[in-house]
């Protein structure tokens, strides 16, 4: 079979206007196949350098097939099958500044740069105090794109016109905004003047943005197929769902240098991003993350045969339809229809979406993903939601880290890690869950309300003595 590369196939020669931070599957199945289709569409003519925001990463491999490599989306759409194979060749460059620090310095003084782009995860956007030195590579994502930042300024004597776009996806509220105040107050630990900081949040641009695709990434399981399928060897294929919905705030300076409503995808400048963000990360997220533990530990493994299950597809549709849906200040109508969509993507027959794969940092995910609407319900309603209480309480058997006879693979911060451990070191279901939904410093707030502790600890005692899903079909009132 024919190996992957520049010699082989593509080798559009386009100007590096854009710097991403991150290489991960959703970058590269979303905003990279954004970008191969508006420079298909002649609305832009712009590669990309790819800057790996971590020690550990694929520039290697990515690199390895000079940049090239294949997007797989696969769903329904009418009824009827939906597929295409789109080989993107966007990725011009790469970057470790871990390895070389200077290359990435070096971009900052490039005349074609326009936009940056990252996806660093929910954890990247954060603002590490001990980024001070920037003589060798920050650790943070925000410590880079700053020292990277203060060189373009330094380079071209603070020109007003050299500001980037800069376009962040990262799941979190507001994320430019967020990503523009960590940078500023990082600049002010480093000691940076006035003029500098003036320059940092008047030239550059940043915007907000929300964006939304199922990417399960490398199709292991048709990896061999679609690569015959296809005639080449590809070692970075990522498979996703059709659907894709990027959503940015107005910006205008961004709307200029991306134009990426102006190829007929769906993305859309919108004055404000909240209403879309609550929505998708309310029900589609917290559906998943609430999902994981009661699905797994029930014996199941992907999302769609979740939705599928009888039992579990009843506990998915309860959350969503009485817990979620009235914390959200929508039309009912449009609710519903968004509500009803994303149920159908889950069920995706193409799409083999690991739960294990959700359930990275679920800690921090119940946190981010459920907690707003736990606190909506109570505060529209004045108790607490029954499915997101037992989903709590599933969790917590979840992080106990066994399903039957079975290891669970956890993977989340150490300290969470620990916080878990210590937790099942006791056997009072009572005094597990009152020391779960009161540990203030991971929920920010203390969940030992109203309730909830013995609620959660019948639940608990429930799955641990009937296993999951028989407690569930008792929850569901089977
Ligand atoms: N995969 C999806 O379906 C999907 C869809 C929408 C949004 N997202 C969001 O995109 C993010 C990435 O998902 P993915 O599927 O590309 O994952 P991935 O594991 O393929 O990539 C993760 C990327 O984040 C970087 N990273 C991880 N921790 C970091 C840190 N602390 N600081 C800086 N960089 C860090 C890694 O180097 C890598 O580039 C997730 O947080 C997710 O919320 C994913
Ligand atoms: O990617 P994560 O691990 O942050 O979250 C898992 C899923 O909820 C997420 O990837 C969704 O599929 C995605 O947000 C859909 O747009």
């Amino acid at each position: 079979m024919k190996e992957l590369n520049r010699a082989n196939f593509e080798n559009k020669k386009r100007p590096i206007k854009v710097m991403q931070f991150g290489e991960g599957n959703f970058l590269r199945a979303f905003v990279d196949w954004i970008l191969q289709d508006l420079n298909n569409k002649g609305v832009i003519n712009a590669n990309v350098v790819v800057v790996q925001p971590t020690p550990m990463g694929r520039n290697k491999e990515l690199a390895s097939q000079d940049g090239l490599y294949t997007v797989c989306l696969e769903g329904i759409d009418k009824g009827e099958k939906v597929q295409s194979r789109q080989m993107i060749d966007v990725l011009g460059d790469f970057v470790c500044p871990y390895d070389d620090y200077a290359k990435f310095l070096e971009y900052a003084k490039s005349e074609d740069l326009e936009i940056v782009v990252s996806n660093t995860t929910e954890a990247g956007i954060a603002l590490d105090t001990t980024d001070t030195d920037f003589t060798v590579c920050p650790k943070s994502y925000p410590g880079k794109l700053l020292a990277f930042l203060k060189a373009r300024y330094d380079h071209f004597n603070g020109a007003e016109d050299k500001g980037l776009a800069i376009v962040p996806c990262e799941l979190i509220d507001y994320n430019g905004r967020e990503l523009k105040r960590i940078l500023v107050e990082l600049a002010e630990i480093n000691g940076y003047d006035k003029e500098f900081i003036g320059w940092l949040t008047s030239a550059n641009h940043f915007t907000s943005t929300l964006v939304d695709r199922i990417v399960p990434g490398y199709p292991k399981d048709k990896a061999e197929e679609i690569c015959n399928e296809v005639g080449y060897n590809d070692i970075n294929l990522v498979k996703g769902e059709v659907f894709h919905l990027w959503v940015l705030e107005k910006e205008p300076f961004v709307q200029a240098k991306l134009p990426a409503d102006k190829s007929g995808l769906n993305v859309i400048f919108a004055d404000d991003i909240t209403p879309y963000k609550q929505r998708k990360v309310k029900i589609l997220n917290g559906s998943h993350t609430a999902m994981v533990p009661v699905a797994y530990l029930s014996g199941i493994d992907t999302v769609r045969e979740a939705v599928t299950d009888s039992d579990v597809g009843k506990f998915v549709m309860g959350l969503v339809n009485d817990e979620v849906k009235p914390t959200i200040d929508l039309p009912a109508d449009e609710m519903d229809a968004f509500a009803n969509s994303v149920i159908e993507r889950f069920m995706n027959p193409f799409i083999r979406h690991e739960l294990m794969s959700i359930a990275l940092n679920s800690t921090t995910k119940f946190r981010t993903r459920l907690l707003p609407t736990y606190n909506d319900y109570r505060k529209k309603f004045g108790k607490s939601p029954e499915h997101i209480l037992f989903s709590f309480a599933s969790l917590c058997v979840f992080f106990k880290g066994k399903r039957g006879d079975e290891d669970i693979a956890l993977k989340d911060d150490e300290e969470y890690l620990k916080f878990w451990a210590e937790l099942w070191k006791d056997d009072d279901c009572i005094e597990i869950a009152k020391k779960a939904l009161s540990a203030e410093n991971i929920w920010q707030q203390n969940l030992d309300e109203d309730g909830n502790a013995e609620k959660v600890a019948g639940y608990i005692k429930d799955i641990l003595e009937l296993g999951e899903r028989a407690a569930l079909k008792k929850f569901l009132g089977e």
